[in-house]
């Protein structure tokens, strides 16, 4: 055994989320892709059956009101809430993270008021929150301003509405600095729109206590939720009374079933709402969720940050540029290493029971969940990558 595979079967043997990894299904691959979709949660099949046969077969119509369906979206928020650092009644879950990036930004233009026509947006987003930043500038008659997210607080000036950031670069996993560049856009008196998809569940959030405006995010990711679960969407409490969303559908209706022609938003986090609800996506989210009882964020995050820490050392001699940053307070949940022939290299680690994915041009990504990946799946994926260059070499 190595030195290293001795440190990490040490680390496995400390590791208090340990016993999390029977709560999912896996097999002897060394899954490094939940930063694109979840594994899937061992609550989850046997809820969905349920809900199939029983809810939807036998009560049918019924289930609206007696399975809590119709209350689905703010139930579920409440239940995601804490692991974003929000208070119950500000998170409705619902649509997709691209339909949530709408109504948060053109919601924070609208907040903003008059006299604020400038858009901020990280440039190097990931795509849909550029392209949908794009629109809700033309919507809005804002002008966008694609800038670093380290320039947004010196940019960030009397006619700047709003900014969309990133908490974590899908690409790179930088982390981006929450507190200090809401503060900044807060000083400016713009709002400030934040992407979770790359941070829940895998790093604390904090958005009540950073004083976040507007935040949105995907739960197929570190939450485990599945593919195509809805999203969610933050609003702050103070803002909710003047929340403008530009998707005002009849589920975010004061008196849905009045079937009014007239629109009267409904107080609370309900008002984020649009239309129906996707109850089968929704409910095998519920279930996901109860993987988190008992756990602590900050926990998790001291998981991420060794699990990465020991990628990226035992990756370090095998001449890939990673574009992680090494510093813990900038990076989150995920390595990406610059390599050429990525796709192909990527390819191969899958062949070879290493699951990471490929982003264009040259990134070879590793996401790490810390809730069930273990030091012992590092070091071999960081030894099967280096098998995989040594024979391409
Ligand atoms: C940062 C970020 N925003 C948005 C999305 C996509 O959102 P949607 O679920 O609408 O496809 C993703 C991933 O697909 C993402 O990584
Ligand atoms: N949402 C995805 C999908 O529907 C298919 C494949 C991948 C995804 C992803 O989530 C990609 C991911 N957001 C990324 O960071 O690249």
């Amino acid at each position: 055994m190595s030195e290293l595979q001795e440190r990490a079967a040490e680390l496995d043997a400390a590791d208090p989320l340990a016993g999390k990894r029977d709560a999912f299904v896996l097999d002897d691959t060394v899954y490094l892709d939940g930063n694109s979709l979840g594994a899937l949660p061992r609550s989850v099949p046997g809820r969905v059956a349920d809900v199939i046969a029983r809810e939807w077969g036998e009560l049918r119509i019924r289930s609206w009101t007696e399975s809590g369906w119709w209350t689905a979206p703010e139930r579920i928020g409440d239940r995601a809430a804490p692991l974003i650092g929000a208070a119950p009644g500000q998170v409705v879950v619902g649509d997709s993270t691209s339909v949530n990036v709408l109504k948060a930004v053109v919601g924070a233009i609208r907040l903003a008021g008059e006299g604020r026509d400038e858009l901020l947006v990280d440039e190097s987003t990931f795509p849909t929150d550029g392209y949908i930043a794009t629109s809700a500038a033309r919507l809005t008659g804002c002008t966008l301003r694609p800038l670093a997210p380290a320039d947004i607080p010196a940019a960030a000036g009397p006619r700047t509405a709003a900014a969309l950031v990133n908490h974590v670069d899908y690409r790179s996993g930088r982390l981006h600095d929450l507190p200090g560049i809401t503060a900044a856009l807060h000083a400016a008196g713009a709002l400030a729109v934040w992407d979770l998809c790359h941070s829940a569940g895998a790093l604390p959030v904090g958005l009540d206590e950073h004083g976040v405006d507007l935040a949105v995010g995907c739960t197929y990711k570190f939450l485990n939720g599945g593919p195509g679960s809805p999203a969610y969407l933050y609003v702050r409490r103070d803002h909710q009374p003047r929340f403008d969303s530009p998707l005002p559908g009849w589920n975010s209706h004061q008196d849905p079933f009045g079937m009014r022609p007239d629109y009267e938003p409904a107080d609370g986090a309900v008002r984020g709402r649009v239309g129906t609800p996707d109850i089968l996506s929704m409910l095998a989210l519920e279930a996901a969720l109860e993987v988190w009882d008992g756990v602590d964020i900050t926990t998790v995050r001291a998981k991420s940050l060794a699990l990465t820490d020991l990628f990226l050392e035992a990756t370090a001699g095998l001449g890939l540029e990673p574009l992680t940053p090494s510093a813990h307070a900038e990076r989150g949940s995920q390595v990406a290493l610059r390599c050429p022939d990525a796709g192909k290299v990527m390819g191969e680690l899958i062949s070879r029971g290493v699951v990471g994915d490929f982003r264009e041009p040259d990134v070879l990504r590793f996401g790490f969940t810390p809730l069930y990946t273990s030091f012992t799946d590092v070091c071999r994926a960081a030894r099967v990558l280096g098998e995989v260059l040594n024979d391409r070499s």
